[in-house]
This record gives C-alpha cells, structure tokens and sequence, in this order.
C-alpha cells in the first residue's frame, strides 16, 4: 500500500505530480476554514506532511498518529514544535539555500525603498500630489558608503553583505552567535557586539531565526541605542522584535524609517499603528517569493519528504 501525503500549501503542479508517482496523495491548495475539517481528517492517515508556517503543536499532531515526516517549504522553523516532534519521532525538515539570493534581493530592495521613500513617493505621483516640486521634502537618504549593521550574518545575512560590499560600497558591521570569518574575509565585514552594532549603523538589518533565544530581541532599549537617523530592516520573523517598542520608536522618532517583511502577527491586523505611517514601508512576508525560487523551494520540500519516507536521511533534516 502506498504512503499517505497531505500537502496543505499550493505547489507547482510538477511537485504535485512528482509525489503522486510514489505517494497517495491529499492536495490541499487553498486551506480555509471550509475544507479544514476535511483536512483533520485527511491527517489521520498521513505518514507525510509538506506545507509552511502551519503551527505544529500538539494539539494538531494529535489529529496524525502516523505521522513520520514534516517537510517545511521554508528555511525558517519557528512553527514547529521540535521537542514534541522528537518526542513523537517525526522528522522535519526545511528548505535552506535555494532561497538565498532572492531573498537577499527582496531585503536589499526593501532598504532601498525605504531609504529612498519609493512607496510614499509612489503614492504621491499616483494620486496627482505632484506639483513639479522637487523640494527637500521629497529627498531621501543616501545608501551607498552607509554603514550597514546586519544582526544574523547566516547564508542569507551574507547575500546581503555581498549586495551591500560589491554593489554600494557599504561598510558592514555585524553582530551573530559566531564569528563570520568567511564573511570577514570576503566583505570586509567588523565583528562586533549587539549595541556597538546598534549605535553605529545607518542601517540595522535583523536576519536572525525566530527561537526562544531571539523573541523580542530588538526591544526598546535597543531602538533608543540606534542613531536617529537610522533605518531598521526586519527580514527574519515578527516576533524578533518588541513591535510596540518599534511603533514608539518611529512615533518619537528615536529612528528615521522601517522597512518590514515581517511581523509579529501575519497578516498583519488591519488597525496596526505601522500600516498608516508614511516612514515604514511593507511587505506581505514574500522574502523568497519568486515564481522560480518558491518552485525550488517546493521541489527540495518533496525531496526532503520522499527521502525520509523511503527510510533515508534527507538531505536537510533540522536537528
Ligand atoms: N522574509 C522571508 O521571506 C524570509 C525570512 N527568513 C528568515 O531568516 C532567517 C535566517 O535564514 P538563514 O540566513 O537561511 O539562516 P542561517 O541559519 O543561515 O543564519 C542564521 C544566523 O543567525 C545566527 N543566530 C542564530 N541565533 C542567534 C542568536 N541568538 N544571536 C545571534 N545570532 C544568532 C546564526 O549564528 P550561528 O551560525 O552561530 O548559529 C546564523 O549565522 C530564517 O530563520 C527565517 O526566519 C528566511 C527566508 C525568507
Ligand atoms: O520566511 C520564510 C522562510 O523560508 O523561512
């Protein structure tokens, strides 16, 4: 008999097809609250689960008493419960690497953005503001020969510093659990503390995962630490930062601008004070979302998940 997969995230059709040659299949495209039950129930019976974010905590990993393998389409693992795992023996696995560069782009982009006001300027043009004036309260700040403080110089931290070094002549500075020296080496990046790092950049890039560790770990004594003229860039996770202690820091301008891809609750509610201020810009969490990378991502996802279904050791198990 053949194994049982739940996808719970659209896939390219490719990956969808890939599994199916091997594996019955459940394919939950768009997950609602219509079809959750049917979902649950389909669960039951699943030795593999392939998806994203979806938070596995026990009271969901009852629903699967089968179950072998969770295969995230993501780098980050924030929504697993990797004790419970463990203590159930079910594999998981991520997604590393093959989202490096896009997602470096995404974040680098929105710095730019945000440096250079893009989406308030956009708004501007597009609603008739524009008069001809091209005044002072239009101008941004500069990027190139800034210095960029880049707080987790991981593989994605590092394709950022490359983009930063290479393409704008940044300085880099950075702060991680462990020295970077490949990243010393090649980007002529400073290691130094947190709040050395916090008081010194122009710009403050938070590419750490999202652990007990690292929850609210940018808090209001940090953004009072960073020049008033500093630009804060969240890529990693929401909820690496005192969200509140961000709103009042932009509110008593303790910092210049914000640019987000996360937040600490996604999506992010309607009333948050963030989405109405002229100096942050946003985005719906879509670091690594490229037709060509997310395909990647979903094919590595099937890999990781046949793998251990056929009792080998997939190539990017989380231990
Ligand atoms: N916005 C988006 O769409 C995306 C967001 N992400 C987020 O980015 C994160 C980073 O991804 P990636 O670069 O691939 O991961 P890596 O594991 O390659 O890098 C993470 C870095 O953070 C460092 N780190 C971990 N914990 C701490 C800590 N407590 N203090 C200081 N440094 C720490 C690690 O140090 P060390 O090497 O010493 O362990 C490592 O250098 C992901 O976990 C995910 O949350 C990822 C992809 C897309
Ligand atoms: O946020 C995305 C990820 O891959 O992690």
């Amino acid at each position: 008999m053949k194994k049982k997969v739940v996808i719970y995230r659209e896939v390219p059709e490719k990956v969808v097809n890939t599994l199916m040659k091997n594996f019955e299949v459940s394919y939950f495209k768009n997950l609602h609250t219509n079809n959750y039950d049917e979902f649950i129930k389909e669960l039951q019976h699943a030795d593999g689960l392939l998806g994203a974010s979806m938070k596995m905590d026990k009271e969901l990993l009852d629903h699967a008493p089968q179950l072998k393998v969770i295969s995230n389409i993501s780098v980050g693992y924030d929504n697993l419960d990797l004790e419970e795992l463990k203590n159930r023996g079910i594999i998981a696995t991520n997604t590393p690497g093959v989202l490096n560069d896009t997602t470096a782009d995404t974040i680098f982009g929105l710095l730019l953005a945000t440096a250079r006001r893009m989406t308030e300027l956009d708004h501007y043009v597009k609603s008739g503001n524009w008069n001809g004036s091209k005044n002072e309260d239009l101008f941004g700040v500069d990027v190139h020969h800034k210095k960029l403080g880049i707080i987790g110089m991981g593989s994605i931290g590092q394709a950022i510093a490359k983009r930063a070094h290479f393409g704008f002549d940044m300085e880099i500075l950075y702060y991680n659990r462990s020295r970077k020296k490949e990243a010393e080496e090649a980007f002529s990046a400073t290691y130094c503390s947190l709040d050395e790092l916090l008081t010194q950049s122009d710009f403050v890039c938070l590419m750490i995962p999202h652990t007990p560790e690292t929850e609210k770990m940018i808090g209001e004594r940090d953004f009072q630490l960073m020049k008033n003229s500093a630009i804060f860039i969240n890529g990693s996770r929401g909820k690496n930062v005192d969200e509140r202690a961000l709103i009042k820091a932009l509110q008593q301008k303790w910092i210049l601008r914000a640019g987000l891809d996360v937040f600490e609750h996604e999506p992010v509610e309607k009333d948050n004070p963030l989405l109405t201020m002229p100096n942050v810009v946003t985005l719906p969490h879509i670091g690594s979302a490229t037709k060509e990378t997310r395909e990647k991502m979903a094919m590595l996802a099937a890999e990781n998940l046949s793998k251990a279904l056929d009792g080998e050791t997939p190539p990017n198990i989380i231990r």
